[in-house]
């Protein structure tokens, strides 16, 4: 449970609220180094686990170790090793840019240089305006500054770019590039599967509070789950078949249509697809054109392999 390699560690965790329930029993692990994501649908879990792990909330049963140590009992020292960056902050609106990292500054033995991280978050011109008066994005970016600014061991980053815009999102990610490329190993939940596939190494996609697969991001879902489908329709009907040779299976509908066959599109399954499929909510092998498709005929990989 201690493996020194392992950052965080978490054995059958669960969390139960009254009769509700929270996580249903989580393991994994994070190495040194390492980016982890944790994805999934409203309600999944992510939250419970991450403010498990940061400390904010117990555990109803299981273990865990962040840090080598169990959260539950984390002292100030331990604490002073995390970057927390919470879902919803609510920072004090009537503090300057400026004033507020240099507070938080003072409470760490080694911070970074206030002036380099407001660079780095792109708050320089800021810098003098009073926190209230900043847009909903840029307060997101005085909370990842507050972050980062202890040079944490381990930075928890709960839905980090909600609200930003484009450019801002991809400066975000030159800013968790550079802390990754420092060692800094980093705990992520994003509904931004782009997000997941630029920053992390590895992810766990959770629902209903159990982990439903985890691996590196480019073998979620498994290697059947990237098998091309292939669509068409026959007598107002959608037909599809996954197969790992679409073009071969075009021309056999070419021939057997005697051309074009109606509405063929070969879709590759996208992160998006997989993911969805991982969490129940498949857009492939439901008909665009009528949500109940009776009459789809679907072909399951095993059988189009055979
Ligand atoms: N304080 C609470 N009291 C009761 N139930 C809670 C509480 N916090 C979370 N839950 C429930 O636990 C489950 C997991 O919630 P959690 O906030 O961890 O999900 P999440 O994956 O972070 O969702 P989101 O993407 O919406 O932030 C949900 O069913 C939620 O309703």
């Amino acid at each position: 449970m201690t493996d020194p390699d392992n950052v965080v560690s978490v054995r059958d965790l669960r969390k139960t609220y009254g009769t509700a329930t929270g996580l249903a029993g989580v393991t994994f692990d994070i190495r040194r180094g390492e980016t982890f994501a944790l994805l999934g649908p409203n309600g999944a879990g992510k939250s419970t686990t991450i403010e498990i792990l940061e400390g904010y909330r117990d555990r109803t049963s299981g273990e865990a170790s962040v840090l080598g140590v169990d959260p539950q009992h984390g002292g100030i020292d331990w604490k002073a090793r995390l970057g927390i960056v919470l879902q919803n902050t609510g920072e004090s609106g009537n503090v300057t840019v400026l004033e507020q990292l240099t507070h938080f500054a003072g409470y760490y033995r080694n911070p970074r240089p206030v002036g380099e991280v407001m660079e780095a978050v792109g708050l320089t011109s800021k810098a003098k305006t009073r926190i209230g008066n900043l847009s909903g994005g840029q307060r997101r970016r005085v909370d990842v500054a507050l972050g980062i600014i202890g040079r944490p061991e381990l930075l928890f980053l709960d839905e980090p770019t909600t609200g930003f815009d484009p450019e801002a999102r991809r400066q975000f990610w030159e800013l968790i590039d550079g802390l990754k490329a420092d060692g800094t190993s980093i705990l992520l939940t994003t509904h931004y599967l782009d997000e997941a596939a630029h920053l992390a190494d590895r992810a766990a996609v959770i629902n209903g509070g159990v982990i439903v697969d985890i691996g590196r991001i480019d073998e979620l879902g498994g290697a059947d789950a990237r098998i091309p489908v292939v669509r068409w329709r026959e007598r107002g009907a959608l037909r599809e078949e996954r197969t790992t040779e679409p073009a071969a299976l075009v021309a056999k509908l070419h021939t057997e249509h005697g051309g074009e066959p109606d509405g063929l599109e070969v879709i590759r399954p996208s992160l998006e697809d997989i993911y969805l499929d991982l969490v129940g909510a498949s857009r492939i092998g439901t008909d665009p054109l009528d949500t109940a498709s009776p009459d789809t005929d679907t072909t399951s990989a095993e059988e189009a392999r055979a």
